[in-house]
Order: structure tokens, then sequence, then C-alpha cells
């Protein structure tokens, strides 16, 4: 057993030390606090909430496993997953598509051959389908042939917009991952128009992305959706955007989200600043999807309109234009469209606020985390 006191040479060993010294933190923390061992189980939750401290831990560690991860598989067992990333995503799609994580409760467990049955697949493919999920953590198996429920898939079975988030990107968006280099090969100075991309390959369509989007009415409520979740995602919580940002020095003004989608963010804003009047603008068949389902904003007074960015702005006696995760979907010359259709709009003094990506100088992060941005 190796003596963890002191520090050890050789590079696994180094990062075996600095995920033990990471992870004992972390661990110290959940027992000081009377919180649960981390584990599958279907009512975990969602994610550890760590503070700022041990959540330095948590990326240390995730950190060395990483690097720690491509040592020992070595360059030839690396690029071996790599590959094997390609098939990664089948056993998700296989559970959105069919549904899986509807077809049997929390606690209970479904024969393949039953799911196989009720989804009008073959047993053999569905159950190698399922093992795969199995596998990769996506399912429990309390014993051969039969699935149940662990903390990932229940918390899809409960979570419509996680579904709709995993349905969008296996459908709306892998297909375009396998065009970029052909999309590239067939329009060398990509991405200068949004019609050129790998998306308008995969669809055959000469639409750009949302446009396509907006003709298919359950896809673009899908999409929606999806954007609705990504606000709880880590870092892109409403609550980060409000904290980034003095709202409250605006005091009565009138704010527009431009492209605000569902409303989600503007939402948020508006029950932080109650005084604010907040417009939501987006693509007509996003409004009218949103419409449906927007009791919550009606309630506390967020209007939405339809209006299409391109097209000079029609709101004028407006303090504040918010553009959240909209220029990064635009070629630089189109973004300069969306902002040069507010000029006829703009009063003195009206500002336009952005939140949107930024990508870090390459290696100014650990590679783990600059992976997930690039
Ligand atoms: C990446 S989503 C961001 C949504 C929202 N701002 C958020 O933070 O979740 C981009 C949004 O831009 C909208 N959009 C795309 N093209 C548009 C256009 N020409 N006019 C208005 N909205 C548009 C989409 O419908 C979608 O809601």
């Amino acid at each position: 057993m190796a003596d963890l006191t002191k520090q050890p040479s050789g590079r696994i060993m180094q990062l075996a030390h600095v995920i033990l010294e990471n992870i004992s933190k972390i661990d110290t923390y959940l027992k000081e606090n009377g919180l649960p061992d981390l584990s599958l189980h279907p009512n975990a939750p969602p994610m550890v909430k760590l503070p700022q401290e041990a959540e330095l831990n948590l990326q240390q560690a995730l950190t060395a496993m990483d690097e720690l991860n491509v040592l020992l598989l070595g360059p030839l067992g690396w690029l071996k997953l790599q590959v094997g990333h390609a098939y990664n995503l089948v056993s998700l799609h296989a559970m959105y598509h069919y549904d899986i994580t509807d077809r049997f409760a929390v606690g209970q467990e479904k024969s393949l051959q039953d799911i196989a049955v009720a989804c009008g697949v073959n047993e053999d493919s569905m159950s190698r389908i399922l093992q795969h999920a199995v596998a990769n953590h996506l399912l429990a198996q309390p014993r051969p042939g039969y699935v149940s429920h662990n903390a990932c898939s229940a918390l899809l079975s409960q979570s419509p917009a996680l579904k709709d988030w995993v349905g969008s990107v296996c459908e709306d968006l892998w297909p375009a991952a396998s065009r970029v280099i052909p999309a590239l090969n067939k329009w060398p100075d990509l991405p200068a128009l949004p019609t050129h991309t790998a998306f308008n390959l995969a669809e055959n369509t000469t639409e750009p992305f949302f446009h396509a989007l907006a003709g298919d009415k359950p896809r673009t409520r899908r999409f929606a959706s999806a954007m609705g979740l990504m606000q709880n995602m880590p870092g892109f919580e409403a609550s980060a955007a409000l904290d980034a940002y003095n709202w409250a020095a605006l005091g009565s003004a009138t704010v527009v989200d431009v492209g605000g989608s569902q409303g989600v963010f503007a939402c948020a804003l508006k029950r932080k600043y109650p005084d604010l009047r907040v417009i939501v603008q987006d693509l007509p068949e996003v409004v009218a999807a949103a419409k449906s389902h927007f009791e919550a904003g009606d309630a506390i007074g967020v209007s939405l309109q339809s209006h299409n960015f391109f097209q000079p702005q029609p709101l004028r006696d407006v303090d504040v234009y918010f553009f959240r995760l909209i220029l990064h979907d635009w070629p630089d010359e189109y973004c300069s469209r969306i902002l040069q259709a507010l000029t006829p709009a703009l009063k003195p003094g009206a500002r336009i606020i952005l939140n949107d990506f930024t990508v870090p100088t390459a290696g100014s992060l650990p590679l783990f985390q600059e992976r997930q941005i690039r």
C-alpha cells in the first residue's frame, strides 16, 4: 500500500494522490453536512451541489482522473475510446425514441423481452441496445434479462424537458455532427452563411437551422423546451445572468429579451425585479408554442411578441435589448445584421446586453474543461 503522506514520484501515482486527496475532502464535506453518500440510486439528486471550495476539489479530481485515464489506456486505448464514442449515443437515443424510461416505474423490474414487444422491436436488437445502456450507467440491471431504473433513467422519466434535450441533440444535432467535414469540403469558407452548415447537409435543406426547425411544430417545441432546461445547467442558470448585471439600477425600465424562447429567463428577471417591464421576442412558431403554456409569464406580466430579429426592431421606447445565447449561433456578418436591425429603434441611452459563451484562450483551462467548451 502506498504511503499517501509522502509526495509520490511518477506521474500516475501523483495523479492517484491528487484524486484521493480531493475526493477525501469532498467525502468529508458530505459527511460533515449529513449528506448521503453519492450513488446511482433512483432517488439520488440530479447533481451534488457543492460549495466553492469543494467544487474546486471536484474539478481537480476530475482533471486528474481525465489525465490518468489517458495514461492508463495508452495512446492505442485512448484512440480506440475516441472511435467508440461515435456509437455511444445509440442507446440513449433508443431510450428517448422508445420512451423506455416511462415503461416501468421506479422500483419495478421489466424484462427486456417485454420491453421489446411493447416497442415493436425484435428482442435481440432491443436487448443489445439496452445492455449498452446498462453498460453506460443509463439503466440498472437487477438480474440478467431485466432492467430497472437507476438515477439517470429515473431523472429522465421525471423530467420531460431533459427528455426533450436528449431528443433534440440525438435527432436535430447529432446527424449534423458527422457532416461537419463534408460541409467544410463543400464550403471551405464555412461558416460565412448560416445555410452552409453540416446541418444543411444532414437535413438536405437550404434553410438556416432555426427556420428549418420552425417549419416543424414538434421539433420547435422540443428545442424550446430543451433551451428551457439549459437554464438549469450549472453556469447557465438564470441566477448567473441576474447576478452578473446590475438590473436593480434599471428601476422601472423596459427590457426586451430578443430570441428569448419560452421566456424562462424573462420570467426569472421579472420575478426578481417586478418593476421592470419585460417582453420576450422570438420567431412566430416559437411564440405560438410558448403561448400555450405561458400562464406563469402571463400571471407576472411578461409578454410575448413574434419578431424576426433580422427585421427592423418594432419596439422603440426600450431601455435594454437583451441577447442571451443568441449571437454564438450566427456567423459574424449575421451578428452584425441582428444588431443593426436594432438601430431604427434605439433611443438615446438604450443599452444592448449580450450574455453568451466565450471560448477561453487555448490552454488556459484544464483540458477536461476546455474539451466541454470546444
Ligand atoms: C440558443 S436559443 C437561446 C434561447 C434563449 N435566449 C435562452 O437563453 O434560452 C436561440 C433562440 O433564438 C431564436 N431565433 C433564431 N432565429 C431567430 C430569428 N430570426 N428571430 C428571432 N428569434 C430567433 C430561436 O428560436 C431560439 O429561441
